[in-house]
């Protein structure tokens, strides 16, 4: 029986990546004739407190850095190679800030199991050469193995205080039986998994509503009240659906509408997210996006800001910047000296 057991790692260890630890290695434990109860997690090697993050996580059973306060399960065990995390594990988890990606992949590729399955729980795009391509589409092409999706309305923090919270599982046609594997790895009384058969819709949800979380923290530094950011919203995702349907097949329109990975994380996001609390500092003291990450995040990473700029330079190799007047004003916002006031000018 256990040769067949599942083997999980988890590549990546940051604020969510350490909240989905605590999920998982629970979830191992919970299954035991599943899963191999040990799970081993790529953590980025640096020095905390004089002494390497591996150590203090492996001693504390807490990431102390990036998401302290809260209690790991034991079987987390913290390495610091992602090839080592990866290794003889038939389920991988990737969940590292998106501009990593390529090269923790690059470093892995010939490394993972011939029967390896992936899941994407990354908030951004690729973009290079005029392209744009999801992350789940980037493992499977650099690993040669199949990867599936989960985003949703999971602000980390209060999932790793167990506080109820749903998220979604996009998975590739054919691939249900897979998606229910990963299902068992995060479902959780207080951490719902729904699933869809839409990796495009559920990546790009997680992706875009940063950029409209840009947007409703301008509007909170602008002291904009209530309405103007549902306005903004409302117009947000408008403008992540057409994008989806305009450039990748197969997206479903409900992702957007009915899902936690739709319309829940818009919400979440614009309201209690990193990208909004760094957008409302931005319009308040003028810094930069990239100083105001390295001042408000103590090491954790804003997905949205570079997004709006990936988006915006894929738009305009395209010749498709005005058709999307929100991500164009977030753009130039952020990046052109554009003054916060005129964000809803052109919309
Ligand atoms: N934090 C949250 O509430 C949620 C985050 N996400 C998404 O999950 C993904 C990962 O985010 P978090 O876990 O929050 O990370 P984070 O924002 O806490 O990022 C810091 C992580 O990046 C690592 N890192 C720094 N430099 C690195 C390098 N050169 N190579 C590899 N790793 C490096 C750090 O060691 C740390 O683990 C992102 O795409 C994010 O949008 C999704 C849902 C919720
Ligand atoms: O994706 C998130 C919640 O679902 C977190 O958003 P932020 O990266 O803006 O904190």
């Amino acid at each position: 029986m256990s040769a067949q057991r599942h083997k999980l790692a988890i590549i990546g260890s940051g604020n969510w990546g350490s909240a989905i630890a605590k999920i998982a290695g629970k979830n191992m434990r919970r299954y035991p004739d599943l899963f191999e109860e040990q799970v081993k997690m790529y953590v980025h090697e640096e020095t905390v407190e004089g002494q390497p993050l591996t150590k203090l996580i492996n001693e504390r059973h807490e990431n102390v850095k990036y998401l302290p306060g809260v209690k790991l399960p034991e079987n987390i065990v913290a390495v610091p190679s992602a090839v080592e995390a990866a290794k003889g594990a038939d389920l991988l988890i990737f969940v590292l800030p998106h501009q990593f990606i390529p090269s923790v992949c690059q470093e892995l590729k010939g490394h993972i199991s011939s029967d390896a399955r992936a899941i994407s729980m990354i908030k951004g795009v690729e973009v290079k050469n005029g392209n744009i391509r999801i992350f789940a589409d980037v493992i499977e092409e650099i690993l040669g193995c199949k990867c599936s999706a989960l985003s949703g309305a999971n602000i980390a923090n209060e999932v790793a205080q167990d506080k109820f919270s749903e998220t979604t599982i996009g998975y590739r046609e054919g691939d249900l039986a897979q998606a229910e594997v990963f299902h068992k790895v995060f479902d959780t009384p207080t951490f719902r998994v729904g699933m869809i058969e839409d990796v495009a819709g559920v990546s790009l949800c997680g992706a875009l509503k940063n950029v409209v979380a840009i947007a409703a923290g301008f509007t909170d530094g602008l002291g904009w009240g209530d309405n103007a950011k549902a306005a903004v919203m409302r117009i947000g995702l408008m403008e992540m659906k057409h994008f989806a349907e305009e450039f990748f097949d197969g997206v479903k329109p409900e992702t957007f509408t009915e899902t936690s990975a739709g319309i829940a994380d818009l919400i979440t996001t614009c309201f209690g997210g990193r990208n909004r609390k760094c957008a409302e500092a931005f319009v308040k003291t003028g810094k930069s996006f990239e100083t105001l990450e390295k001042e408000l995040l103590n090491g954790q990473k804003l997905q949205g800001s570079e997004t709006a700029r990936e988006i915006h330079n894929f738009l305009k190799a395209r010749g498709k910047v005005d058709d999307y007047p929100l991500f164009k004003a977030v753009h130039a916002i952020a990046f052109e000296g554009g003054i916060a006031k005129e964000l809803t000018s052109k919309l």
